[in-house]
C-alpha cells in the first residue's frame, strides 16, 4: 500500500515529509537494505508508531529523521527544509535513558537546554523545574540517577528531550524495557503530555497496543527489505486506555497484517 498523504486529506500543514528514503548498509558478512523508498508524510502535531518485525528499519528511519544517519537516496523535509544533521527542534528519546550518571536529575534536564543558548540561566532553571513538574519528578530533582528507578530514569529522559521545547520528538522503543505498571502509568502521562503541547511525535515500538494507545495513525513496517506494508488510522478518543475492548479490537487487526508481514518474511 501507497505511504498516504495525511496533509491533504486533514488540511494540517505537513511537519516532516520523508521522500523515497532508501538505506543500505554493508557488512563484512553481509548486504543489508534496511529501508528501500520509504514515503511517508507526517502532519504537525500528529503521533505517529513506527511497528514491524525485528529489522524492518524503524530505528534506521528513525535515525534519518533526527539526521544522525544519512540516507543513501531520498530525503527527510522538516518544516519544508532538508535534513542535514541533527537539531534541536528534533530531539530522540532512546529505549536506554542515557542520563549522565554524574548529574542529579536536575542537572541532566539543564543539561538538555545547553541547546538552548538564547535563554538565561535563570530561565533554564525555571524550564528545567516545570518539566521535572509534568513528568511527576519535582520531588526528585536532586536525587542521582542510581537512585531513580528505570520508570523515574525514562520519565528523566522525557523531561530532557522535552524542555528545549522541540518540534518534533522521536522515541524508539522509549518504554521497552520497563514493567507493564510502569508502562501503563507512563501511556497515561505521555498521552497527557502529548494533548497538551500537540508536539509530532514519531514513535517507535515492537508493542502494537502500545502503538494503538498512543497513535493517531500506526504505520506498520516489513522487513528485507525496510518497507511501508501499511497505515491504520486510529480515531480513537483520548485520552485511551490500554485494556479497553476498542483498542484491542484495533490492535488485534494490526497484530495480524503484523504476522503476515513475518510469514512472508520467513517464507522468502
Ligand atoms: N550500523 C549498521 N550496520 C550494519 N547493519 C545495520 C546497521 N544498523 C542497522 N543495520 C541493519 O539494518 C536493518 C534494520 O535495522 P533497524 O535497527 O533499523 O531495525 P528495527 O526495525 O529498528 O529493529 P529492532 O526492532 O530489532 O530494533 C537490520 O537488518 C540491521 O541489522
Amino acid at each position: 500500500m501507497e505511504a498516504l498523504d495525511r496533509n491533504a486529506m486533514t488540511g494540517r500543514p505537513a511537519k516532516l515529509i520523508i521522500e523515497g528514503v532508501s538505506k543500505r548498509f554493508i557488512s563484512s558478512r553481509a548486504m543489508v537494505q534496511a529501508l528501500d523508498n520509504v514515503s511517508l508524510t507526517i502532519a504537525d502535531g500528529e503521533f505517529v508508531c513506527l511497528v514491524g518485525p525485528s529489522g524492518c528499519g524503524k530505528s534506521t528511519l528513525l535515525d534519518i529523521i533526527a539526521g544522525l544517519t544519512k540516507p543513501d537516496a531520498g530525503r527527510v523535509l522538516a518544516d519544508g527544509r532538508t535534513v542535514a544533521g541533527p537539531g534541536r527542534e528534533r530531539l530522540v528519546m532512546f529505549q536506554e535513558s542515557a542520563l549522565f550518571p554524574w548529574l542529579d536529575a536536575f542537572g541532566n534536564v539543564m543539561f538538555g537546554l545547553k541547546l538552548r543558548p538564547d535563554l538565561t540561566n535563570a530561565q533554564r532553571k525555571e524550564i528545567a523545574r516545570h518539566f521535572l513538574n509534568l513528568v511527576g519528578l519535582s520531588k526528585f530533582e536532586h536525587a542521582q540517577v542510581h537512585e531513580l528507578s528505570g520508570g523515574m530514569k525514562q520519565r528523566v529522559a522525557l523531561a530532557r528531550a522535552l524542555a528545549p521545547d522541540p518540534h518534533v520528538l522521536l522515541m524508539d522503543e522509549p518504554f521497552g524495557a520497563l514493567d507493564a505498571m510502569t508502562r501503563d502509568q507512563l501511556y497515561d502521562d505521555i498521552q497527557q503530555i502529548w494533548m497538551e503541547s500537540r508536539k509530532t511525535i514519531v514513535f517507535v515500538t515492537h508493542n502494537v497496543r502500545e502503538a494503538v494507545c498512543l497513535g493517531d495513525r500506526v504505520v506498520l513496517m516489513s522487513p528485507s527489505p525496510g518497507r511501508i506494508q501499511q497505515i491504520f488510522d486510529v480515531p480513537l478518543p483520548r485520552p485511551r486506555d490500554i485494556n479497553s475492548p476498542e483498542l484491542a479490537g484495533y490492535a488485534s487487526k494490526i497484530a495480524a497484517a503484523l504476522k503476515g508481514t513475518l510469514t512472508e518474511a520467513f517464507s522468502e
